[in-house]
């Protein structure tokens, strides 16, 4: 019987949008050219603020790309279906999202020079994060309870698996020239620099009103009131009409807190 995930590899993924063809196909035949560019994280660690990032110094600041074409065309999922054959035929230097484990990841890339930024968050915000955001979805297992979606991320039972694999595994990339490491915290907390660093990184240099720019369009109200940026497109089919939300509050609010301290009393 289903447990609500497609198994691939022992990884599960959602039901939807995912086959375990693509998945295979991605691995095996999927070519990374050395002028692509990658951007890795675990799930709701801050992807999609990334992606808007990179997408923005791309136009040199300039907001018509991110207003105009949805987040998930500028900058595809290798692993969907609706992504992989985006990628597949397109010409010259791609964007390309994922959420894959090391293990899952085109092969390609570890012969390729395509450039790779891996974004990490600490785990108990992810655990958090997807909490609402998947217990808001119609494409994932929905929790009962936090304690259950606890349980169930300990485990690795979440979309795209263990946080803890993904992170040790992804981490073994860390010195190459190739790849940039950064958290979703030091990007918080120092956004202008961090937006530097990338596009010194991208070798896409900014001038200063340009920087100010990707900085204004990547921030956390302009992100969330931008409908090609924050899956009010999903919402009805894949995303509850209420609850269904990317931009959460970009904070901890207090009643997580409580949350939090109803897990801990469980568990402890
Ligand atoms: N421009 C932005 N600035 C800060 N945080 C952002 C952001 N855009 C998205 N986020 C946060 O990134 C998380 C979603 O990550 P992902 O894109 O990987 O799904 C959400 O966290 P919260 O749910 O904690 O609010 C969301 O609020
Ligand atoms: C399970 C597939 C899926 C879909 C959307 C997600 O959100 S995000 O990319 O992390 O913002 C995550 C996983």
């Amino acid at each position: 019987m289903s447990d609500g995930y497609m198994w691939f590899e022992g990884v599960p993924f959602p039901t939807a949008g995912f086959t375990p063809e693509v998945l295979r196909e991605a691995r095996e035949s999927f070519a990374l050219k050395d002028e692509d560019v990658l951007l890795l994280t675990y799930p709701k660690s801050g992807t999609n603020w990334l992606i808007e990032i990179v997408c923005l110094i791309y136009s040199k600041g300039d907001p018509k790309w991110i207003q105009s074409v949805p987040i998930w065309d500028r900058s595809p999922w290798v692993e969907t279906e609706h992504g992989y054959n985006l990628l597949k035929d397109k010409e010259g230097p791609r964007l390309i999202s994922s959420h894959l484990p090391i293990q899952l990841i085109p092969k390609s890339l570890f012969n390729s020079k395509a450039k790779v930024i891996y974004l990490t968050r600490n785990p108990r915000d992810v655990l958090m994060s997807g909490y609402f955001f998947f217990g808001a979805s119609t494409f994932s297992k929905k929790p009962q309870s936090m304690e259950e979606y606890f349980g169930w991320f300990i485990k690795g039972n979440v979309p795209y698996g263990s946080w803890f694999d993904h992170t040790r595994g992804w981490m073994s990339m860390r010195g190459k020239e190739n790849f940039l490491i950064l958290s979703y915290e030091e990007l918080k907390r120092d956004t202008r620099s961090i937006v530097e660093m990338i596009s010194q990184f991208l070798g896409k240099k900014l001038e200063p009103e340009e920087l100010n720019s990707v900085l204004k369009n990547s921030s956390f109200q302009v992100m969330k009131e931008n409908n090609m940026s924050n899956f009010s497109l999903l919402r009805g089919q894949f995303l509850d009409e209420k609850n269904g939300i990317l931009l959460r509050k970009g904070k901890r609010k207090c009643s997580d807190f409580k949350i939090y301290q109803n897990m801990w009393r469980t568990y402890w």
